[in-house]
């Protein structure tokens, strides 16, 4: 149902109403930035996927006795797992982010320790273990960003930690400009006496691609009608500026009237600009 001067509020609604999610592609991670998902992206494994030190320093297997002293097994270098578990009385020397062996209790701050020859002796228990337990972020198989989220510099760093290569986004809108208006001309045109450069496209182009379009602008002084119809093809969605009054040069109204498109409001409540129209598929 068409509206007749709708406020801009109920226009917009009617606009929206029309909009259709667009297909998806795949995009490399790193390319997708302010694009919006097209699935939900689920974890593939557990963030920590390891059980991890949080402090350079010693990861230690506490004795009943509370012993101070322990004897280092290995000093793990950062890219290291492992082969070995800790028994009571054991230290292996550890790097924030790196793995802590099996049989670790906590894992004291190197400064918090005095290495004599093979063994630490420890000044201060810390009273956190200083270990981040595997999955302690993100769960195995949990939802990590949800389909029509806007990807974030933070999220791309969350499925990047997942090594996740590639993810669906939805395609960019194509969005056709087409400026109306036999005196209006392309601005890298020269320009002749009664004639105007073509600006209002250049901005909406620019308020196209702030928002994540994919603009054309094209500066239709002659027939406009065959223009108009070649970008209704191409296009996701076509905008044309000038033309919406009466006068011999406002074929506006005449063009939107040679698409089937069926009309979603005819003028709104916005003054200026309240000769806007809208149609839709
Ligand atoms: N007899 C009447 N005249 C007008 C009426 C009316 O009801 N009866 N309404 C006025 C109102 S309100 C408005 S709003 C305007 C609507 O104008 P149009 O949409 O027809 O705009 P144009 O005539 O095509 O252009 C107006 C002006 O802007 C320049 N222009 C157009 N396109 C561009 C562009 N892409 N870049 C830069 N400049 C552009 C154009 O050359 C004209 O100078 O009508 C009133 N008149
Ligand atoms: O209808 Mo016009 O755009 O308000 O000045």
């Amino acid at each position: 149902m068409m509206l007749e001067r709708p406020p801009m509020e109920d226009a917009r609604q009617a606009l929206v109403d029309k909009i259709m999610p667009l297909e998806s592609e795949a995009l490399p991670t790193m390319e997708a930035v302010k694009r919006i998902l097209a699935a939900d992206i689920i974890a593939p494994r557990d963030l920590p996927p390891y059980r991890q030190a949080a402090m350079d320093g010693f990861a230690v297997s506490l004795t009943e006795t509370k012993d101070k002293r322990f004897t280092i097994k290995k000093i793990l270098e950062a890219d290291e797992a492992p082969d070995f578990s800790l028994e009571p009385g054991e230290a292996a020397g550890v790097l924030t982010g790196g793995y802590v062996p099996q049989g670790t209790d906590v894992v004291i701050r190197q400064e918090d320790v005095r290495i004599i020859g093979d063994s630490i002796t420890v000044d201060n228990f810390p009273v956190i273990d200083n270990i981040r337990n595997q999955g302690e972020d993100i769960k195995s198989g949990s939802v990590i960003a949800r389909s029509g989220t806007i990807i974030t510099p933070g999220l791309i760093a969350i499925l990047t930690a997942f090594g996740l290569r590639e993810i669906r986004v939805i395609r960019r809108p194509k969005v056709a400009i087409l400026s109306l208006g036999k005196e209006v001309i392309p601005y890298d045109q020269d320009l002749t006496p009664g004639q105007m450069w073509d600006s209002n496209g250049p901005h909406l182009s620019s308020l196209v691609t702030i928002q994540g379009g994919l603009p054309s602008v094209v500066v239709s002084q002659s027939s406009p009608e065959k223009i108009l119809h070649s970008q209704l093809q191409q296009a996701d969605m076509v905008v044309t500026i000038g033309g919406t009054a009466d006068g011999s040069n406002d074929q506006g109204r005449d063009l939107l009237d040679s698409t089937c498109a069926e009309p979603v409001f005819l003028g709104y409540q916005v003054k200026p600009g309240s000769h806007a129209w809208c149609r839709g598929q």
